[in-house]
């Protein structure tokens, strides 16, 4: 079984133990073992990362594009044989695999041409003679701690933007999928970018996530996970006067009105709450509908999710892939039996299945959930499940649909299936959510324009696009008597 190491300082090291990354379609298949770190791990690659920001943060910004579109366009060359190892080591399905591959590298390329367009001000001091200029600097050394459901394009749209902006990295992935961040940290390294400058250390989040944040000679954590871990994390963080951002859960809505095309609306909430296995924190999880569609809806929904396909992810023709755990399953299956208890009614799978490749595999499928008859005040509507697990809620109309949708602790994407002008205008306005779709799934964002939420989904400033500056730099006031 092939070892997959830590990278420090440029070199892979081994770690204290080694653990199985192992198909969650597939049980029985290990994809390697991975290096589990420990804190004097975290301490050596800090001490790297450290070592190399002085030329790093100062390096010409050419050199810095060069390496970034390096990177960019070696894993868009890989695709599909990264979105393959994605896709077995996480359960996406391939075609989704090599679709995340493929984001990772165009953001890339684009936070490549980021180092080229990063700007300051030139501003007349309101004393005569004296010029202000505004710029901005990279922070330090930035401990990266991402999630299992993007493995690699979370690390990428974190480790672009640190890089590009002269910033040294310290990137922790999810314990459950380390390939996907080992195949980017060996593309990394042999982009040429100097020793310490991007470091890998895997293990468990309890022990080198905690060792980053509690780290005096980091500067700033970006989290991507689960709200429990994100708050510990700000708290730390905000103790000892390091930058901090964070992306979390999601609870999101999917509002369908009576005018809404019907065909478009089923398809739209399928996609955004079965596909990827419900396991994107943009899914969405409670379709909101108004009365006189309902029935419709819930028919057509129904039949649409009577055709999808749960199976081996890396087989042809699947639809859904596995759930990523069997941690995660129980959760799934879980919520469930809790919005059963509560006076949901199970209109559609729920349950527990064998892989329909037949072939014997142990794998954690469940077939997509829907639960009708719901209300806002379950447990279903209120806390984020993470699964192919949608439950509805039925509606008198748009105000209610808008007061229902806004009544979360979250408010990370909302959607509505409208023909209406007016009803678009005023839920892209009113809806209490960083991003807002309209008639399009919840999930399914760009590359290259801010994400991010607001309430209990999100703190600190927006990822993605040209706000990613917000975080990976700081801002210096220069003033020069002329
Ligand atoms: N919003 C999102 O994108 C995601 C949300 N989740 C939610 O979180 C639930 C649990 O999933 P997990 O993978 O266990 O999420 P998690 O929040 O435990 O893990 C996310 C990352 O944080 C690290 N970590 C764990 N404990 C830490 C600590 N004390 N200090 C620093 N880092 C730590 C983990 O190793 C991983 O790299 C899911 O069921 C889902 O509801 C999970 C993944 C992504
Ligand atoms: O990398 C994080 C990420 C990528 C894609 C999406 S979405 O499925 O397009 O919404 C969400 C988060």
């Amino acid at each position: 079984m092939t070892i997959y190491n830590n990278l420090i300082n440029g070199a892979w090291t081994a770690g204290h133990a080694t653990t199985p990354n192992t198909n969650p379609s597939d049980q029985a298949d290990v994809i390697g073992e991975y290096a589990q770190g420990d804190a004097a791990d975290v301490n050596a690659a800090v001490a790297a990362a450290q070592a190399a920001f002085p030329a790093w943060s100062t390096s010409g910004i050419q050199a810095r594009h060069d390496a970034l579109d390096k990177i960019g366009n070696e894993i868009l060359a890989r695709k599909d044989e990264l979105g393959d190892l994605l896709a077995r080591e996480e359960g996406k399905t391939r075609p989704e695999a090599i679709g995340e591959v493929a984001r990772a590298g165009q953001i890339f390329k684009f936070f490549a041409g980021e180092c080229l367009r990063l700007a300051g001000e030139s501003i007349p001091s309101v004393r005569p003679g004296i010029g202000v200029e505004i710029t901005r600097e990279p922070i330090g050394v930035v401990g990266l701690i991402t999630p299992w459901n993007f493995p690699i394009a979370i690390p990428a749209w974190k480790i672009a933007p640190a890089l590009a902006f002269g910033n040294c990295v310290v990137l922790k992935p999810a314990d459950l999928v380390p390939g996907s961040a080992w195949a980017l940290a060996d593309i990394i390294h042999r982009s040429g970018i100097p020793a310490g400058v991007f470091n890998l250390v895997m293990g468990r989040g309890r022990v080198i996530g905690e060792a980053l944040v509690q780290h005096p000679d980091i500067a700033a954590i970006s989290f991507t996970g689960s709200v429990g871990v994100g708050r510990g994390i700000a708290e730390a963080c905000v103790k000892s006067g390091k930058k901090v951002q964070l992306e979390m859960g999601g609870k999101n809505p999917q509002v369908v009105l009576d005018d809404a095309d019907l065909a478009q609306a089923v398809e739209l909430s399928a996609q955004s709450c079965f596909y990827s296995t419900g396991q994107r924190c943009t899914a969405s999880s409670r379709l909101i509908v108004t009365e006189k569609i309902y029935p419709a809806f819930i028919e057509a929904l129904q039949a649409r999710m009577a055709k999808l396909k749960v199976g081996d992810a890396r087989a042809a023709g699947t639809d859904i892939g596995p759930v990523v755990s069997q941690a995660q399953l129980e959760q799934d299956l879980s919520y469930v039996e809790i919005a059963k208890a509560e006076g949901a009614v199970l209109a559609a799978g729920g349950e527990r299945i064998g892989c329909h490749t037949g072939s014997g595999k142990q794998g954690f499928f469940l077939q997509p959930a829907l639960l009708v008859d719901s209300t806002p005040a379950m447990r279903i509507n209120r806390e984020e499940v993470f699964g192919p697990v949608a439950s509805v809620i039925r509606v008198r109309d748009y105000d209610e649909a808008l007061a229902v949708a806004n009544d979360t602790p979250f408010g990370l994407s909302a959607g509505i299936a409208t023909t209406s002008l007016k009803y678009a205008t005023h839920f892209k306005r009113h809806a209490q959510a960083g991003m807002v779709m309209v008639n399009l799934p919840t999930a399914g964002v760009d590359y290259h324009v801010p994400f991010g939420g607001r309430k209990g989904s999100s703190y600190g400033p927006r990822e993605q696009g040209r706000y990613a500056q917000e975080f990976y730099t700081t801002v210096k006031t220069a003033y020069t008597l002329a």
